[in-house]
Formats: structure tokens, C-alpha cells, sequence
């Protein structure tokens, strides 16, 4: 297990950022998105980290700014080609995370065949909750994690309700790129998603475990 030192330090600085999509039927549905066979996921650069006390900011070609909660995982020991039986060995612990999402910009990219990094990957896309040590979190297939805006609650969801489970994604993942110390994995939205302006107070949480608060601001 690692150290809580070098962790923390990568916490401050944020590393790689996997996000998994179609990851809760009922969010692939209100997408109409077809469900996965496999995981579908996709980076995020480490400087779209943004932590409480720091605006979310709408990118300036987005007139579309949703909002994803998602439970993240983070890397406490680096994994590659590791077996489902033995990835969750590889946890340190979690944090309640947002995948800012520019959907007018991500349907343009789907609709054209591009990738969706200019959706998912501008700064600030990912605003994250304090670190939660994996020992606070016994199963993390039964959180209820919840999101409201401006006080009313637009996400609520259950990851027992999760297509592929934590260690299911660790090693499908591992298999593919070396997780490294450091990394946060977002294991996809629950249903619910929906927009912000410019103005708006996000708060989030995991039930009994940790919450959060953001403003949204325009940049352009
Ligand atoms: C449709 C999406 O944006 C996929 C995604 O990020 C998810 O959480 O699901
Ligand atoms: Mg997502």
C-alpha cells in the first residue's frame, strides 16, 4: 500500500483522469446511447482538476454546460494487466467528482465522428470532492451519491446501480494503459444530468461520507 505522503501529493497536483461513460443503464437511456458490451472511456487532461473554493468555468464555445456526478477512484499503487480478484488492492480511496460536460459540443462531435476532448477536457471540468480513505468506504457498490443545483435536487443515484463494477474497470483498464498513483478513475453518471449558468451553485455528495460546493462561471 502507499505511503500517505506521496499521495497526497499527488492529490494536490492531480494526475491521469479516466472517465468511463454509459456506466448506469438509465443514464445510457436518457442519452440514447445504446449500452456498452465493453466500458467506453476517455482522458481528461490533469489541469481540468478544479477543488472547492475555485468557479467551474463554462468554455466559451459552450452554450450547453451539464453536470455529471460520478463516484471517482483513486490509484494508491500502480496497476497493469492486474486481475479482477486483486485490482481492488490497488485502491487508496475515493472522492465525489463532477464530468463537466459541453453537450452542445459533444453531440457536434458525435454527429461529426470526432473525439470528445473538447467536450469532456476543457480546464475546470473537473471539479472534485476531498480525498475519502478507502477504509471510510467498506463497499463502494452501495453509496448514494446526489447532486442538486441551486438547492433542488437533479441526480440521485445508487453505484450498486454501476453496468461494470470498480474491479471489473480497474482491470479492463489496466489492460489497455498502466494506472499509476495518482490517477482517478470516473466511473460514469447515474441519471439526471442536466444544465447550469453562469451564476449557478452546484452542491454534491456522497450520503454520510463527504459533500461539496462549486459556482459556475462564464469565460467567454
Ligand atoms: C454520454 C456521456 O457523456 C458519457 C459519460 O460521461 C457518462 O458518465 O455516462
Ligand atoms: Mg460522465
Amino acid at each position: 500500500m502507499a505511503s500517505s505522503k506521496p499521495l497526497s501529493r499527488f492529490w494536490e497536483w492531480g494526475r491521469n483522469i479516466v472517465c468511463v461513460g454509459r456506466n448506469y443503464a438509465e443514464h445510457a437511456k436518457e442519452m440514447g446511447s445504446a449500452l456498452p458490451a465493453e466500458p467506453l472511456f476517455f482522458l481528461k487532461p490533469s489541469s481540468a482538476y478544479v477543488r472547492e473554493g475555485s468557479p467551474i468555468e463554462r468554455p466559451y464555445y459552450c452554450r450547453e454546460l451539464h453536470h455529471e456526478v460520478e463516484l471517482g477512484v483513486l490509484i494508491g499503487r500502480r496497476a497493469r494487466a492486474v486481475p479482477q480478484d486483486t485490482a481492488m488492492e490497488h485502491v487508496a480511496g475515493y472522492a465525489l467528482c463532477l464530468d463537466m460536460t459541453a453537450r452542445d459540443t459533444q453531440k457536434h462531435c458525435k454527429d461529426k465522428g470526432l473525439p470528445w476532448t473538447l467536450a469532456k477536457g476543457f480546464g475546470s471540468s473537473c471539479p472534485v470532492s476531498e480525498f475519502v480513505p478507502k477504509e471510510k468506504i467498506p463497499d463502494p457498490h452501495k453509496l448514494r451519491i446526489w447532486l442538486k443545483v441551486n438547492g433542488k435536487l437533479r441526480q440521485e443515484g445508487d453505484t450498486s446501480n454501476m453496468i461494470f463494477s470498480i474491479p471489473y474497470l480497474i482491470s479492463y483498464i489496466s489492460h489497455i494503459f498502466t494506472l499509476e498513483e495518482g490517477d482517478l478513475i470516473l466511473t460514469g453518471s447515474p441519471e439526471g444530468v442536466g444544465s447550469v449558468e453562469a451564476n449557478d451553485e452546484i452542491e454534491a455528495g456522497i450520503r454520510d461520507v463527504v459533500t461539496m460546493k462549486f459556482k459556475v462561471q462564464s469565460k467567454g
